[in-house]
């Protein structure tokens, strides 16, 4: 699914209008009946209501001024409360709040904050708000009755539905401009914008739902932009595709250079996870004390001990490592390895001279820390998998700098070093310095040990397939999290397991197969 930036809408609907000749009425009926269709199926427990429309002075007022009408048609009860004086409201809104005017709809004005306080105590036994304040238009810090509009709809007992945008969300960059509607749903007009998924506004969107604008087919598939956010659809068309006649060498051979005294279950979850994801073969590049234990439980997985140190891979391994990645196909580094300094040396050795795809990851993206020159100088291609914190230590910025400019941290990052970057957390951000993907899947029962090993570990068995670095990593990332979204059905949102995740991955597999070939 295309993401688009408040500027990119901005432009298409000019294009639209002034280039094709859609009058901007059309695109406003459009909007509104569209939402309409869908807030009233998707309430329909809620028939007739009442319904209260909070109305900004803009065009997103006017989809509020049309969504009424229909709904109103429908047998809807409805009220509509308009934020500012009624000769403010100009242009296409003008003309859809004179058509509820003109019918006698239940039409009220609150242009200022004693006015809006003064009406809203009778304003009882709503059951759906919808907010139609602000849309792409906003562009500065929600004061005055408008903040005590949203502050207002946040607090009332109902659901509200969002036009365009949950108001008070920056429509690109997804910052919260002081106060934002907290909406159980929201309705995007052609395209869905940036801010609805990107954080911190992403809980304030609710379920995303773009609504049919009637654009010209050649202005919406015109629109070339680099956002994306994965869903089902999208990671249906990445998965690595297999023939009855395929075997195990046709889908590469993984290398996993992971694990440590006590965190040997770091290399199983990274090993397991990458066969579970569909690798042909999976090896374990372990300490000879530990390999035991590995072996122990995950028989599936082949192993390459080598002799390190105190339990541990050191750069005495290197040789060793060299001559095991002679066969492999894709490598993954890091999860349970270790940060001490031998550990430092044989990852910037590896880095350095290891032509095969490489996801780093984990304790070897804290050693790369003081060494990231060798990052933009390696011949194979490179995926990073920080969480917010690693992301910080590896930009010198603090974690709330790099959460509140995730998607340009990231892309700057991947831009500066010639690497994918897959920055963690709730909607994970993919991106190779140019395309910038979203992850629509996951949610918070992920916060716990061994999830981002079982990540790394897919990420390396579709690169062991042949996909290419970006999309390896977006895949994974969608896989993952709806391999997660499975367990919290099955278990509930907290308390699964990183095992669970990785034993649900290929019915996540399957069930995206499934829904992309109904
Ligand atoms: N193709 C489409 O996407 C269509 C979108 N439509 C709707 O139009 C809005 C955008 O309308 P616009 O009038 O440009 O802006 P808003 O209605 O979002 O904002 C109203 C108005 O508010 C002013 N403003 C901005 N920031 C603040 C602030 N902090 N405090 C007070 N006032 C503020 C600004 O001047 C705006 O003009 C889009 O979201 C859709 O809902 C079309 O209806 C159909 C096609
Ligand atoms: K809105």
């Amino acid at each position: 699914m295309k993401l688009l930036t408040a500027q990119q809408m901005r432009e298409l609907d000019q294009t639209t209008i002034n280039d094709y000749g859609v009058p901007g009425i059309v695109l406003m009926e459009n909007a509104g009946h569209g939402a309409a269709r869908f807030i009233a199926e998707r309430y329909q427990h809620l028939f007739p209501g009442p319904v209260l429309v909070v109305a900004g002075k803009g065009n997103n007022g006017g989809d509020g001024y049309v969504i009424a009408r229909h709904l109103e048609n429908w047998g809807w009860t409805v009220k509509v409360v308009v934020l500012a004086e009624h000769d403010a409201i100009q242009g296409d809104a003008a003309v859809n709040l004179n058509v509820l005017l003109n019918s006698q709809a239940d039409v009220v004005f609150a242009a200022d904050g004693d006015s809006f306080k003064a009406q809203s105590t009778s304003w009882c036994g709503m059951k759906l708000l919808i907010d139609a304040v602000f849309g792409n238009g906003l562009n500065s810090e929600v004061r005055g009755h408008y903040r005590q509009a949203i502050e207002w709809m946040n607090a009332y007992p109902a659901p509200v539905a969002a036009v365009d945008m949950p108001s008070g969300v920056e429509a690109t960059s997804g910052r919260i401009l002081g106060v934002a509607v907290a909406a159980d749903c929201s309705l995007s007009f052609a395209f869905a914008k940036l801010g609805q998924v990107s954080y911190p506004a992403q809980r304030c969107s609710g379920e995303l739902h773009v609504v049919d604008l009637g654009m010209p087919l050649c202005v919406t598939r015109s629109v070339s932009c680099c956002y994306c956010l994965i869903d089902a659809e999208l990671a249906a068309s990445l998965l690595p595709v297999r023939q009855a006649d395929d075997h195990k060498g046709t889908f590469g051979h993984a290398l996993v250079v992971a694990g440590s005294v006590g965190k040997v279950g770091a290399a199983r979850m990274t090993a397991h996870a990458a066969l579970r994801s569909g690798a042909g073969l999976v090896s374990a590049a372990i300490e000879y004390d530990l390999v035991g234990q590995l072996m122990a439980q995950t028989p599936e997985i082949m192993s390459r001990p080598m002799r390190g140190e105190n339990g541990q891979l050191s750069v005495a391994c290197f040789d060793a490592l060299k001559e095991a990645w002679a066969d492999m196909s894709a490598v993954a580094v890091g999860p349970g390895l270790g940060t001490d300094v031998t550990v430092a040396a044989l990852v910037a050795r590896l880095v350095a001279e290891c032509p095969l795809p490489v996801v780093l990851d984990a304790d070897a993206l804290t050693v790369m820390v003081n060494q990231l020159c060798g990052l933009s100088q390696r011949s194979g291609a490179t995926v990073i998998t920080p969480h917010p914190g690693e992301m910080a230590r590896l930009t010198g910025l603090s974690i709330a700098e790099v959460q509140d400019n995730r998607i340009d941290v990231a892309q700057a990052f991947a831009r500066d070093h010639g690497v994918v970057v897959l920055l963690k957390g709730a909607h994970t951000v993919i991106t190779d310095g140019e395309r910038v993907w979203i992850n629509s899947s996951g949610n918070s029962g992920m916060a716990s040990a061994g999830m981002g090993d079982v990540l790394t570990g897919m990420i390396v068995s579709y690169l062991a397939q042949g996909l290419e670095p970006f999309c390896a990593a977006a895949l994974a990332a969608y896989v993952h999290g709806a391999a997660a979204d499975l367990c919290r059905q099955q278990f509930g949102g907290v308390g699964y397991l990183a095992g669970d995740v990785m034993a649900t991955i290929p019915m996540a597999r399957r069930l995206i197969e499934e829904e992309c070939d109904a």
